[in-house]
């Protein structure tokens, strides 16, 4: 006899011009686990749980579970519960459909993923809220997990926290998430620390659903962590006066509510998915960034709403009511002339993710 349960989480894509670290958009491709607990197992030792995994990532991903992004998390917020390890003889089963480091949120879904696994293992009912501070304490920009969870497209914010609570969040990863010694027992040491309440704080924005993204998603992985290195430590006053803050200020304004109007309207929101913050910097790592969202317009590709980097990239992501082959295939030619090879998909805006318990 066994307990089965089943885990979906969307892609996202985070961003959407000028919304850095703010807003996020979930999408139609998903993460799912497959996760089955034996009732009765075998009473004599205690066995680890055996990772499964197909689909994007599956060459690169580790199958230790101790090593295992969505696992760890999983293990924090089982330790955070004094529950010291995942139940014995567990098996989980990974298909995914999100391809790692393209900027459309494959960390954010195996975090959530994780969060919610730990979660169901344990049958703690924790609320949406509550399951966002341990996805926090991991991924610690709220913009894909938020929407990776909820779905839709969400706006996030960070709650300014006293300094106790400040401290408790702010502690390292490797707190978070410690490397587990390899013969990974029964005994972790003291537990890990324990998420302040009320990190993250969101809201959903209204979506007319005739929009649709197209990703186009370059054959090459850009880590996050690489492109938030480009970025500049300190902006200028210039900056932080007009150019930078208030141009995408004005810009995400506008953007939150355009893309809930029905009929979209192409000229509004191709200027307002433009971007001052990220974007400039991160052309050097994506040769034809500039070109391409320069060159394709509402008036060149009619259907066309806006353009912008998907997440930390090397995506693109089009906002669009049709015409979308024309779209994806000009960018294709632009990013050939630099080198580059892509893939595209038109995705559906979706709803958050999902845990469906199986009958036993
Ligand atoms: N399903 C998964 N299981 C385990 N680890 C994963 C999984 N998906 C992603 N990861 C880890 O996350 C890394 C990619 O995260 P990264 O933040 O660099 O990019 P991204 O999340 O795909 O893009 P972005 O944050 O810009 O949307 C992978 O290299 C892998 O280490
Ligand atoms: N807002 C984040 C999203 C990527 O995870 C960034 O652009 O770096």
């Amino acid at each position: 006899m066994s307990r089965q349960f089943t885990i979906r989480v969307p892609a996202t894509s985070a961003n959407i011009g000028p919304g850095f670290d703010v807003v996020g958009l979930s999408l139609s491709l998903y993460l799912t686990l497959t996760v089955t607990v034996p009732l009765s197992p075998p009473p004599s030792t205690y066995q680890p749980p055996r990772l499964t995994y197909t689909g994007e990532g599956a060459d690169e991903v580790p199958l230790d579970p101790y090593k295992n992004l969505t696992t760890r998390v999983a293990l924090y917020l089982l330790r955070c519960h004094d529950i010291p390890s995942f139940p014995s003889h567990l098996h989980i089963h990974t298909a995914n459909e999100i391809p790692f480091g393209r900027g459309l949120g494959s960390s954010g879904a195996a975090v959530i993923a994780g969060v919610l696994l730990g979660n169901t293992l344990a049958r703690l009912n924790l609320p949406t809220e509550r399951l966002l501070d341990f996805a926090l304490m991991v991924e610690r920009h709220p913009d894909n997990v938020t929407a990776a969870l909820v779905g839709g497209f969400v706006g996030s914010y960070l709650k300014e926290l006293d300094d106790e609570a400040t401290q408790a969040a702010s502690v390292p990863l490797a707190e978070v998430l410690p490397e587990y010694p390899p013969d990974a027992g029964e005994d972790w040491g003291r537990n890990p620390p324990v998420p302040p309440r009320g990190i993250g704080h969101f809201v959903r924005f209204g979506w007319e659903e005739s929009i649709k993204a197209v990703a186009i998603i370059p054959r090459f992985e850009l880590s996050t962590a690489k492109a938030r290195e480009v970025l500049p430590e300190v902006y200028s006053r210039k900056d932080l006066a007009s150019a930078t803050s208030v141009f995408n200020l004005q810009r995400l304004a506008v953007l939150t509510t355009a893309l809930a109007r029905s009929p979209p309207d192409p000229d509004l929101i191709y200027e307002a998915m433009k971007d001052r913050v990220h974007q400039p910097y991160r052309k050097t790592l994506i040769p034809g960034l500039p070109e391409v969202t320069n060159n394709i317009t509402p008036a060149t590709h009619p259907g066309l709403l806006g353009i912008c980097l998907s997440g930390a990239g090397p995506t693109i992501l089009a906002l669009a009511t049709g015409g979308f082959e024309a779209i994806a295939e000009d960018a294709r030619k632009i990013f050939r002339e630099k080198g580059v090879e892509i893939d595209w998909k038109v995705l559906e805006v979706v709803g958050g993710s999902a845990v469906i318990e199986q009958a036993s």
